[in-house]
């Protein structure tokens, strides 16, 4: 009799960590021209040279992050001349913590937790790149976390100039963005934009062809053979391509995989990718609302509120309502709006009828929204 349970040792995960968000795959497909392009604006560095500026831009979750760290791990086997800092910007969001990790990357330990100033800590850095003879490549990943309090300016302003304050201290810049809408050029004020002088690196969406064959890969290497049968990988493709951020289908082939290790069975089925896939839905919507002010949360609410069938609701009109319980000028109703729709809740298109009008709809269901705000 073929056995259909699994014993309590027993496991459909070949290798868990293959599902982990900072597994960094040994395979790496659709991204060859983005991986060379970055190669050649990071070879000046190579020769001890400044490199020169990248901007990479693409939706989440179509490895911008990936191609940094790959190409960051093959210069550190490389070369000790060219140092590669990565600084992911949603967690470290002011220009204080960015020079910090600079710093502990090159000391090897953090500054003095107290009484060191920016300036202090940016010039211990600028000291070292001179005194060991080296060039800093530093990625800002996620930099469009440091729209905030001019943050993006403070920190690109010194970097740029280094070389110019501290005799050859040769700083080359990656900047990631992964919001499409906002190009650097118009993030950034003049006297940066002036200096900073990027190219760019786009990383268009996966198509659905590119991301059955990716998550294809995962499970190969991450679940026992037939633990994922053809129909039910084509149904996470499916769900994946609905959110459209492959790191979605990675977490979603995880849970599925859990679901069915609870109830000891040897093959995950698509109840299990249902499951899995409202529950991934629930968390994600969870930790973003967490993130939000009290003031975003309202609109939001409103916004759920007034969803219709998928219709869409116009933005004046979601306005005309929030104006009835607060306080809320437009231009904040807009700011908040945007962040919205840059987060993902929300989609914001034009009708054109007489004249042009902004239409929100929500990505998500409004009772969710709803139950979790
Ligand atoms: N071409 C690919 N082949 C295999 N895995 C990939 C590929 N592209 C992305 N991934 C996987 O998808 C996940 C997300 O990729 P990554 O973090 O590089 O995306 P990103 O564009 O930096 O996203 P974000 O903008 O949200 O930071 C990672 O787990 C990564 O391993």
């Amino acid at each position: 009799m073929v056995k259909r349970l699994l014993m309590w040792d027993e496991t459909i995960f070949r290798d868990p960590e293959v599902f982990e968000m900072d597994f960094v795959p040994d395979q790496f497909l659709f991204r060859e021209t983005q991986t060379a392009d970055l190669a050649f604006q990071m070879q000046p560095g190579l020769r001890g040279a400044r490199p020169m500026n990248s901007f990479c831009r693409g939706p989440p979750g179509t490895g911008k992050t990936t191609t940094v760290k790959k190409l960051f791990a093959e210069i550190e086997e490389t070369t000790k001349r060219l140092v590669p800092v990565h600084v992911n910007c949603q967690i470290d969001n002011t220009r204080y913590a960015i020079i910090a990790k600079v710093y502990k990357k090159l000391a090897g330990h953090p500054p003095q937790p107290s009484g060191t100033s920016f300036k202090q800590v940016y010039e211990a850095v600028c000291r070292r790149i001179q005194k060991d003879d080296i060039v800093l490549i530093i990625c800002l990943d996620d930099a469009n976390y440091l729209l905030h309090d001019n943050e993006i300016n403070n920190i690109l302003y010194p970097l740029l100039r280094a070389h110019e304050a501290y005799g050859d201290a040769r700083v080359g810049l990656i900047i990631i963005f992964s919001d499409m809408d906002i190009d650097i050029a118009t993030a950034v004020d003049a006297r940066v934009a002036s200096v900073l002088r990027t190219t760019e690196v786009l990383f268009p969406p996966y198509t659905a062809a590119e991301v059955e064959e990716i998550l294809r890969m995962r499970v190969a290497q991450g679940f026992y053979p037939n633990v994922i049968s053809e129909d039910v990988l084509q149904l996470v493709v499916d769900r994946t391509m609905r959110g459209g951020d492959l790191r979605a289908g990675i977490d979603l082939l995880k849970r599925a995989g859990f679901l069915a290790e609870r109830d000891a069975r040897r093959t995950v089925t698509r109840d299990d990718v249902c499951k899995a896939y409202e529950i991934s839905q629930r968390y994600h919507l969870t930790s973003i609302i967490r993130s939000l002010r009290d003031e975003e949360k309202i609109v939001l609410a409103v916004i759920a509120e007034m969803s219709g069938e998928g219709a869409g609701t116009a933005a004046g009109e979601v306005h005309a309502a929030l104006k009835k319980d607060m306080k809320l000028s437009y231009t904040r109703y807009y700011e908040i709006i945007r962040k919205l729709d840059m987060l993902r809740l929300i989609n914001l298109d034009y009708r054109i009828g007489r004249g042009r009008t902004r239409v929100i709809s929500l990505r998500y269901d409004p009772g969710i929204v709803l139950d979790l705000l």
